[in-house]
């Protein structure tokens, strides 16, 4: 964790050696402090240099240790050991010092920094301040508003900035390690007092309150409700105004109070979300680590409209050679004029020299012949699009990949017109597309893993968050948009109004409502899709439209605003008026006001006084409800996918999470509860009927795919803050991820959390329950398993049919489940928990044979897994075809029972193993994560129990 080495026969030097970022782990702070304790009481040693193995210095705290009860060395005190001491220690800062590594490089007397090196408190982003004395320290070294910008931003600077501000005593194009350590030896003799941070004045500004308000007003503007700013801003002035040890104990309180928000959490969540969803998955089991790009160095993009343009300009700045085709020639000169334009207005703005040598404009297709890839970035028509995909396959050499930037059209309707469906994707990009951050990467069911690999590996080039998604209309973000639009406008015509729907949006976080934001796209768009897809049009009574159409309500108060050709701010009236045309000053209008009142009024409806408590719920509960929908249909591989689209492509706020992760702070039960409320108000919504509801468990992979990547996942959810180990008392009735089970990470609230179903736990006092009859003493009906649960799921459930026991037992079930006193069988189709006896024995008997080979933990694509259950010795299964037979049924939250797929009579249990500790798991190796233990299988007779 930290390496110590005597050089040059006097520096000790200590090498963070914690990968990938060095974070101050428990551990590293142990040897930083074990370290430092050696340097200084041995004589030899006349000065210490701190640097980070692998050219990073320090990435700060360890995020995931935020998640637990803190152990270990507190770091303040390790790092005033450090300022403390007698010899002068040195910073070595390459590649970053963030956070509470740039906290420790501020409590060693020197900092000498690699000229690429970027420096920053990055807290604030992460919900908490500085706690390791950087509010306190940092202003006393650059003053009060150099410091407050850097503390409440969370802006990363360069090693040249730092040096500008005093942060650091000098910049190095060599290796900042060997610099440091010749600095080191200089400074030896030199005296420390000037040199300790503490003890300097911060100097104080004469406008000090000004200032601060001013700060104060700023971060409520930019960032409303956020709590973390406003306490930085707060620990800064205790800088200014206390002494070092007062302002210490004022800024550990107001870490206190973020550390344990949910703020903080969000927050949190979201920083490893963004990171989990570069790690995409597959159904295939094809996934980020198993799947190689191709390097793409050549591309083209058809059409120079907004998405088009912006396309252009995002390929290029990264240095990829772009032909640009548009059909018309005025068209092209428009767009060349305007792509060249845009690429250097951001050369400029970045510093470097536009690329403008990369591109080529065209009006001829022939010309793509040799590319890469191309992204179709045409008119959203269909027909349009196929034509061009048509076209493509003819002139494209045939490796080149074909990307459609669609927004919601079928991507294998497209790859279905080419000579290479595997080679098409879809790449969504959001408008405008060289500076919105996410992209969504759309895999047809025919797009080969290489494709996708190379999309979201492009993206990742390109700077975006690349999110990959299933082919279903909208994909997942415009998908999940629609019932939320809906939604909003179902309240207008309830009674609530644009700006009172806006307001209690924007309260919660959103940096625009729904109707300014609707107002700011263009209404014109929306008017136009429902248009194509029959919802509205001529045929619709103008003076009379239906309130039902396609056979659920409809709410036709956006057509009749379109219809007067308010089209938003780009026609100076929308939902809101604006002086004029293009103006983004929102201000209500009276002429809305009156459309809603005598809308109402003919349809008979008497408004209502809405409360901003049922316009949140039912806008963001409807989101959410859409995503629960979404993971069932495999269209998301997980949740933390969806909320990284809506915090990167639709503004969702982000210390709110996102919407899945919001649903679970509220609590998953309480969202279930409140839809249910209002579907039962509004029957003709099928949106708002809750998902677990209407689960039809449309997942038909195999098990044994499943489980790896279950496993996969709960493995990746370790340590984090948003996901901790099941408690034990929960279980999830549909997959029976006990904490035996090695598989189950629950989110915060009790979610069981895999990539196929996220499903409610329910807490073992609430279950049902129904004693069993004690066993018979003399049972010989009994097995001892000497495999895990997860094997016998994959490998050895065939074995127990036909039961083992000759008087042929009805009931199978597991005595040692993953808690103490319930069992969980499935019983004619139906979960059912049943309780234990309070005097249980055991009798061990012989475990069945299992062929060793088929034990071999194995990731597999589709066709190799019958192969596997093929090599299972024992007789098959006959009334299911799969043991993933478990996924598709259960009881939900709600306590109802949906359909299974299995045979109405089937009879299988739902358990795990007693034995694990997810805690300790997670150190092993893949291997053993399917390592054998014990567990005892019982047959009982005759249990008769139903919940
Ligand atoms: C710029 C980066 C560092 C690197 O970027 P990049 O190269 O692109 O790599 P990434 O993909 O981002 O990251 C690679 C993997 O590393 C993981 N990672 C990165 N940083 C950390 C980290 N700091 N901790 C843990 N893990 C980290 C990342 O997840 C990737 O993992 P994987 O491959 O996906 O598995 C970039 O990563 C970055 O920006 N990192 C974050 C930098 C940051 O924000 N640092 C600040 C951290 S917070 C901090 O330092 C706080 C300091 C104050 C400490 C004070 C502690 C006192 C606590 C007491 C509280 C008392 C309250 C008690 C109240 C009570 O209950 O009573």
């Amino acid at each position: 964790m930290a390496r110590y080495e005597l050089v040059k026969r006097s520096v000790a030097l200590i090498t963070l050696t914690n990968p990938p970022v060095n974070a101050l782990s428990s551990p590293v702070r142990h040897a930083i402090a074990n370290s430092m304790e050696r340097a200084l009481s041995d004589p030899k040693v006349r000065a210490v240099v701190i640097c980070g193995e692998n050219g990073r210095f320090c990435g700060g705290a360890d995020i995931r240790e935020f998640a637990g009860p803190l152990r270990g060395p507190p770091l303040i005190p390790v790092l005033e050991a450090i300022e403390a001491g007698d010899k002068p220690v040195v910073a070595a800062i390459e590649g970053m010092a963030l956070g509470g590594g740039f906290e420790l490089a501020l409590f060693c007397h020197y900092r000498i920094a690699q000229s690429k090196a970027r420096l920053g408190l990055p807290e604030v982003t992460l919900g908490i301040l500085p706690a390791a004395g950087g509010t306190q320290r940092l202003p006393r070294l650059i003053g009060i508003p150099a410091a407050l910008e850097m503390i409440t931003t969370g802006r990363h600077i360069s090693a040249q900035e730092a040096l500008k501000l005093g942060i650091v005593d000098q910049v190095t194009d060599q290796n900042a390690c060997e610099t440091a350590l010749e600095f080191a030896l200089k400074a030896v003799g030199k005296p420390l007092s000037p040199r300790r941070v503490s003890t300097l004045t911060t100097p104080c500004p004469p406008d000090l309150d000004a200032l601060l308000e001013a700060a104060t007003m700023q971060v409520k503007k930019k960032t409303p409700g956020v709590m973390a700013p406003l306490a930085c801003i707060q620990a800064v002035r205790a800088a200014a105004t206390m002494p070092y040890s007062k302002g210490m104990k004022q800024e550990s309180e107001l870490m206190a109070t973020l550390f344990n928000s949910g703020q903080a959490r969000a927050l949190q969540y979201c920083f490893f979300a963004q990171r989990t969803a570069g790690k995409w998955t597959l159904p295939s089991g094809a996934q980020w680590n198993n799947s190689k790009p191709r390097e793409i160095r050549s591309a083209a993009v058809i059409g120079l409209g907004t998405m088009g343009r912006g396309i252009v300009v995002s390929l290029a700045r990264v240095g990829i050679s772009v032909i640009a085709v548009e059909s018309e020639k005025k068209l092209l000169e428009n767009g060349r004029q305007m792509v060249i334009g845009m690429l250097e207005r951001d050369a400029k703005r970045r510093g470097v020299s536009a690329s403008l040598n990369l591109l080529k404009f065209t009006l001829s297709l022939q010309d793509l012949k040799d590319v890469d890839l191309v992204i179709e970035a045409v008119f959203e028509d269909m027909a349009l699009k196929k034509r061009v995909f048509q076209e493509l396959s003819k002139v494209c050499r045939p490796g080149t990949l074909l990307c459609t930037n669609t927004s919601g059209l079928d991507v294998d309707a497209l790859a279905g017109v080419t000579d290479r469906p595997h080679l098409v994707a879809g790449m969504h990009f959001f408008s405008p597309a060289h500076v919105m951050k996410l992209l969504e990467v759309v895999c047809g069911p025919r797009s080969s893993s290489e494709t996708i690999a190379t999309a979201m590996s492009l993206g990742k080039k390109m700077g975006k968050v690349s999110v990959a998604v299933g082919n279903c209309p909208g994909f997942v973000g415009n998908r999940m948009l629609k019932p939320y639009l809906d939604q909003a406008t179902f309240l207008l015509e309830e009674g609530a109004t644009p700006e009172q729907i806006d307001k209690a949006l924007e309260d919660f976080g959103f940096a625009m409502g729904v109707f300014r934001m609707s107002d700011l796209a263009g209404l014109d768009v929306g008017w136009r899709v429902r248009k194509e897809s029959g919802l509205t049009g001529p045929d619709v009574d103008p003076k009379n439209p239906p309130r039902k159409r396609q056979g659920r309500r409809y709410c036709p108060i956006p057509d009749m605003v379109c219809e007067q050709g308010r089209f938003g701010q780009k026609t100076g009236r929308g939902w809101y008026k604006y002086d004029k045309p293009g103006d983004t000053n929102a201000k209500p209008d009276p002429l809305i006001q009156n459309l809603l009142e005598t809308y109402r009024s003919r349809y008979g409806i008497q408004p209502r006084n809405i409360s901003d408590q049922e316009i949140i719920e039912r806008c963001l509960f409807v989101l959410a409800n859409e995503g629960f929908r979404i993971l069932e249909d495999g269209m998301a591989a997980r949740p933390e996918d969806i909320d990284v689209i809506y915090l990167f492509g639709y503004a969702f706020p982000r210390h709110r999470g996102g919407p899945m992760f919001y649903a679970s702070m509220v609590g998953l039960e309480r969202v279930l509860e409140r839809l249910e409320h209002y579907h039962q108000a509004h029957p003709d919504v099928p949106h708002l009927e809750p998902i677990t509801m209407a689960y039809t468990g449309a997942q038909k992979a195999l098990k044994s795919d499943k489980l790896d990547e279950a496993q996969a996942l709960a493995k990746s959810c370790a340590g984090r803050p948003d996901f901790l180990p099941c408690d034990g008392l929960s279980i999830c009735a549909t997959h029976s991820h006990g904490k035996c089970f090695k598989l189950h990470w629950c989110c915060h609230l009790g979610w069981c959390h895999c990539k196929y179903v996220y499903q409610p736990m329910t807490n073992v006092a609430q279950l049902p329950s129904t004693p069993v009859p004690a066993a018979p003493s003399d049972c010989t009906d009994t097995i001892d398993l000497s495999i895990s649960l997860t094997e016998r799921f994959l490998r050895i459930s065939p074995c127990f049919l036909p039961p083992p026991c000759p008087e042929s037992p009805k009931y199978c079930n597991i005595a040692e489940l993953f808690i103490d006193d319930y069992i969980v069988k499935r019983i004619n189709g139906k979960m059912c928990y049943v309780q234990r006896p309070p005097i249980h024995t055991e009798a061990p008997s012989t475990p069945p044979q299992i062929n060793p080979a088929s034990l071999t933990p194995q990731k597999q694509h589709t066709e190799d897994k019958q192969t596997v259950e093929e090599t299972v010795k024992g007789p098959k299964m006959g009334h299911c075809s799969s043991p993933s037979s478990s996924e598709d049924s259960g009881i939900n939250a709600l306590g109802g029972h949906y359909l299974e797929s299995c045979e109405e009579e089937s009879e299988d249990e739902l358990s795990t193993d007693g034995h694990s500790s997810p805690g300790s798991l997670w150190d092993q190796d893949e291997c053993t994560l399917l390592s054998p233990s014990k567990s005892i299988v019982e047959i009982i007779e005759n249990i008769e129990t139903t919940v």
